[in-house]
């Protein structure tokens, strides 16, 4: 999880979202994001300055593991949201490759998990990042904390590998082509 000596510092898109401008669902059924998830984490990403955004997740009684707590599952998943979500900056598409979590306090039912993430260092086509989730507002204490590394792909890692029925779906609804299409024409 240590970048190489060639790693270079991450470059904002000339395109990416501005400061304070929510990044959106990628995939609206995505178990993270998407607004068409009812048990999902309905995370909201906002971009930052420089390579980094802020993000938001309540916890709900469907995302439990012990009773009234957060799932740890749960909330490594919001951090790998969140780490994802920065490569939205680059515009780059990743996916993780690795995800290394810390949980430092448990984070009881209702909470609102507030999330900040930065990309550290790109070598090639890893994406070395690093989140922290806190509770009791955004300057809480600090309740999780992950490290992340992404891999980019091309779109063909989706189409090559996703269930085709969902697949199909994705590439005729026309925000889902538009943003992928983005993608690949401004890597
Ligand atoms: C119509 C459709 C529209 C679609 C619109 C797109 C929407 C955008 C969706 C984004 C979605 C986000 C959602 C949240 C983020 C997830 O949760 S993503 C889902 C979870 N992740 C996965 O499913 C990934 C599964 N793994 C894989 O597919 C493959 O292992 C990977 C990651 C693509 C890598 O395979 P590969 O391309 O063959 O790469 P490979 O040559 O092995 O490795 C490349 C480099 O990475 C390193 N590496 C690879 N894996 C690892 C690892 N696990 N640990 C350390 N290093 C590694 C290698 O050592 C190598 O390093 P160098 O030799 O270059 O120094």
């Amino acid at each position: 999880m240590t970048p190489p000596d060639d790693a270079t510092a991450p470059v904002r898109h000339p395109d990416a979202p501005a400061p304070g401008e929510l990044l959106g669902a990628h995939y609206a059924h995505c178990f993270g994001c998407g607004d068409a998830q009812p048990h999902g984490l309905m995370l909201q990403a906002r971009a930052a300055e420089g390579v980094a955004i802020t993000a938001e997740f309540t916890v709900k009684p469907e995302h439990q593991g012990a009773p009234g707590l957060a799932h740890g599952g749960v909330l490594a998943t919001a951090l790998d949201e969140t780490l994802g979500s920065l490569n939205w900056l680059l515009r780059v598409i990743a996916v993780t490759g690795r995800l290394e979590t810390d949980f430092v306090r448990p984070v009881p039912v209702d909470t609102v998990l507030h999330l900040e993430a930065e990309v550290t260092a790109v070598a090639g086509r890893k994406i070395y990042s690093t989140a922290v989730g806190r509770i009791g507002g955004p300057d809480g204490e600090i309740a999780v904390r992950a490290d992340g590394l992404f891999i980019e792909v091309k779109v063909d890692h989706f189409i090559d590998n996703g269930r085709p029925e969902e697949i199909q779906a994705a590439m005729s609804d026309p925000d889902q082509v538009r943003r992928a299409r983005a993608f690949e024409v401004n890597p």
